[in-house]
């Protein structure tokens, strides 16, 4: 039996540690213990703060956090049911009727569990749970367990970034001189770099350090053929289709939405990319995405976001302080807004937003253009399903499309349609390892307008 859920119909099952030996199932019985240790590892690194922070109190909550997340490791590994949350929050509820959708969906036979149920929706529920451990334990609530990794990798990236600032300021300088073929050279290189920003997360090496040290510009070349689908035209007709109908003095929004992935690089990356798009007259509003805590060891927060943007401006580099004020005038004049919505931490697939969602669907659907950063996005764009590698993204989507969509993600799970036939068997006999090495990349779109 392939997978826990059969009874959808119509539809692929969910990737699952069920298949003993797939990447879901060395991702659960490797990589998630070891960030739980890394987890528990940080805190108690952090005793000493804690105690100078909140006295006893502080060195209690410290012990009761790690004895739950040592808990929750043994009950990963030992292949327990899956727990409802006690920890009374607003979304408590909606994760606990979760659970009950995923016991039905699996029948009555045996309980939802680590190994036996879909793979996206118990490795999102592990960052809950870190969640609610800190939750429980009031004085450390706000720790950030992921926090030392994010701002390690924003450190090591500084001659990258300062390259890629020096860049930006170039373009923008010329900005008026510029052709519109000139303008696509740059377009396109700058979505390229956000793409591949995606290849610096900290959840594939298990918050192993993993930053981008040299100019990612110079490598864009040798990486083109790593593109596997690649509809930068699409985007930038979108773009350019979306301003034409705003013009001349026209009332369009041309918003284009980014939900985040990951912070240090890749968010420079992505602020970046946002830049450009405001400073060429691509899009006049830009809406990001993050997530209400950490997530996935190396996801952005509203404060990674704010501390970003704060350490690039007081960098001891020209062109890259210029840029962070610069952004922090966008955030200022609400040309760029942050967002956050407790969907961005569930365990769904995007097809469920409209029903789960609607609010955030409604929100999206203001958008232009909708850039979902990163591999853990096109797992929920796709369901995280064993589709056929020819299945077309539309199908995958199931629905979803609340406003032209791209996916902008370098593959780290073994889930990818949109191929052309022979496509994915000519790469596994290159390299077995092909969807998982974050070698490999997508600009994959679909845009529901032109259905
Ligand atoms: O930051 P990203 O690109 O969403 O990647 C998150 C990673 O976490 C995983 O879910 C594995 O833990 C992979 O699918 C993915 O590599
Ligand atoms: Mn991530």
């Amino acid at each position: 039996m392939m997978a826990a859920d059969q009874t959808v119909a119509g539809v692929p099952p969910s990737l699952s540690a069920r298949v003993v030996g797939s990447f879901a199932y060395l991702t659960i019985r490797d990589r998630l213990p070891t960030i739980l240790t890394k987890v528990i590892d940080t805190i108690h690194r952090n005793k000493n703060k804690f105690f100078e922070e909140y006295g006893e109190e502080g060195i209690q909550a410290e012990k009761q956090t790690i004895s739950l997340l040592s808990k929750l490791r043994n009950e990963l590994q030992t292949d327990k049911p899956v727990l409802v949350l006690t920890d009374g929050l607003p979304d408590t509820e909606f994760w606990n009727q979760y659970l009950h959708r995923q016991q039905r969906l699996q029948g009555d036979q045996e309980s939802v569990s680590w190994f036996k149920s879909p793979w996206l929706y118990v490795e999102c529920y592990m960052y809950r749970r870190i969640q609610e451990a800190l939750l429980l334990n009031p004085p450390i609530s706000d720790f950030d367990v992921f926090n030392e990794g994010k701002t390690q990798s924003f450190f090591e990236s500084q001659q990258a970034v300062m390259a890629l600032c020096t860049y930006l300021e170039g373009v923008n300088k010329n900005m008026e001189e510029l052709s519109k073929n000139q303008l696509f050279e740059h377009f396109s290189r700058l979505l390229q770099v956000s793409l591949w920003g995606n290849k610096c997360d900290l959840s594939i090496s298990a918050g192993q350090e993993n930053s981008q040290k040299t100019s990612p510009l110079d490598s864009l070349s040798a990486l083109q053929p790593f593109i596997l689908v690649d509809d930068s035209n699409v985007v930038w007709s979108t773009l350019t289709a979306a301003q034409r109908s705003g013009q001349p003095g026209g009332t369009a929004a041309d918003r284009v939405d980014i939900v985040l992935d990951n912070a240090g690089f890749e968010l420079v990356t992505d602020l970046i990319f946002a830049d450009f798009l405001v400073s060429s007259g691509l899009a006049r509003q830009i809406h990001f995405h993050g997530k209400l805590f950490p997530w996935f060891v190396s996801d952005v927060t509203a404060n990674d976001f704010q501390w970003t943007i704060r350490q690039t401006m007081a960098a001891n580099h020209k062109w890259m302080s210029k840029s962070g004020v610069q952004w922090q005038t966008y955030v200022k004049q609400g040309v760029w807004r942050y967002h956050d919505h407790p969907f961005w931490t569930q365990p769904h697939e995007f097809c469920d937003m409209a029903a789960d969602a609607p609010d955030l669907y409604a929100a999206l659907q203001g958008a232009d253009l909708v850039l979902f950063k990163g591999d853990l996005n096109y797992r929920k764009l796709t369901g995280d399903r064993d589709w056929d590698h020819t299945a077309a993204f539309k199908t995958a989507l199931r629905g979803f499309g609340p406003a032209p969509l791209c996916s902008l993600r370098t593959l780290k799970a073994n889930v990818q349609v949109g191929l052309q036939p022979g496509q994915g068997e000519k790469l596994t006999s290159q390299d077995p390892n092909w969807m998982t090495s974050g070698q490999y990349a997508v600009i994959q779109s679909y845009n529901p307008k032109s259905e």
